[in-house]
């Protein structure tokens, strides 16, 4: 194939990724991760598969990165997921010293590359590959807001009854506690939500949204959300391999759009070949501007945190 995507990380979101990106017959896969015989075992595993799934995608796994050499996209998995009972933002000091390690050998040998992150804490993972790969801004794109909005439209679908498809949402800010779904900007074939439902069940479907990992981390006990992720992260990639243009929430590194400076948070952006080709800044209501800044704050903490880890 013409196009390459190298996966950090064979856990479940990686291997998951790895599949979704062979079976759509979008590019070659490298699959890698730390562990013996894992990423091998896997990407064997899924070439044996494509005899059935009917692809030519090529996916091999190593534990060293040359294979990676010049991928288009690189999205990077590895790192510890939670258990019950811990936030995200419990994993930041284990997770950066791994996105550290992972961007220095990526960026050796793509320098090209457009790195999609995905490890949690995602803001603050975004912002140690940024500066860790020296990569410009449009460049290091974190995966949060396609999710949060994947979730916000699996519970409006299922709320009203209408297919899943008919359904956009859009949620903003950063991916924790305090992340911003947007119900004026969230639809039903073009109808807002607004007009659909009462500000009680709406609220309470945004706030199932904002603990959206977490029901699943409860209900999983060993680890996290993966299906919808990998698909989330999987979206993005086919968006800049083909140059799609299509505007997601995705977190990118502000550079005083919505008033925020120096911070990775979750925005629309226009994702293209040259990776964020455009922020689009929504005009929001003070309401939901007081939200996002919230959110930008609790950013703005963990970067103070990664800091402190320096
Ligand atoms: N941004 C988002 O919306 C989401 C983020 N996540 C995050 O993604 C990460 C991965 O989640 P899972 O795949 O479920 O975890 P997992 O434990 O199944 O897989 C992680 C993999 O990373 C590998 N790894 C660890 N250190 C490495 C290194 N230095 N180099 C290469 N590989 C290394 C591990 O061996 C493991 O195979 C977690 O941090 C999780 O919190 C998960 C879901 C959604
Ligand atoms: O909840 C977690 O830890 C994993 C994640 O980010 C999500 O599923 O949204």
């Amino acid at each position: 194939m013409d196009k390459k995507v190298t996966v950090v990380g064979a856990g479940n979101v990686g291997a998951t990724a790895a599949q979704r990106l062979a079976e759509k017959a979008l590019c070659d896969v490298v699959l890698i991760d730390i562990v013996e015989g894992v990423p091998q075992g896997k990407a064997l595993d899924l070439t044996q598969a494509s005899a059935i799934e009917k692809h030519d995608a090529q996916i091999i796994g190593s534990n060293s990165y040359e294979e990676s050499a010049n991928s288009d996209v690189v999205i990077i998995t590895a790192g510890i997921p939670r258990k019950p009972g811990m936030s995200r933002d419990d994993l930041i000091s284990t997770n950066a010293g791994i996105m550290k390690n992972v961007t220095e050998q990526i960026v050796k040998y793509s320098p090209d590359a457009t790195l999609i992150i995905v490890s949690n804490p995602l803001d603050a993972m975004c912002h140690v590959a940024y500066e860790v790969s020296g990569f410009p801004k449009n460049r290091v794109i974190g995966m949060a807001g396609v999710l949060d909005s994947a979730r916000f439209r699996a519970f409006i679908a299922m709320e009203l009854n209408v297919s899943i498809e008919n359904t956009h949402a859009f949620v903003l800010g950063g991916h924790g506690d305090t992340m911003v779904p947007l119900p004026r900007f969230s639809t039903v074939s073009g109808i807002p939500i607004t007009e659909l439902l009462s500000q009680e069940r709406i609220d309470a479907l945004c706030t199932r949204t904002a603990n959206g990992g977490a029901e699943i981390v409860g209900l999983l006990k060993t680890g996290s959300a993966f299906y919808a992720p990998a698909s989330s992260a999987v979206e993005m990639a086919k968006s800049i391999l083909f140059d799609k243009k299509q505007i997601l929430p995705c977190a990118a590194y502000l550079q005083g759009e919505y008033g925020f400076q120096d911070l990775f948070i979750g925005v629309p952006v226009k994702l293209g070949k040259g990776g964020v080709e455009e922020i689009i800044e929504i005009k929001l209501t003070d309401d939901e501007m007081a939200k996002l800044k919230k959110s930008a704050a609790a950013v703005e903490e963990l970067k103070g945190v990664l800091a402190k880890l320096k």
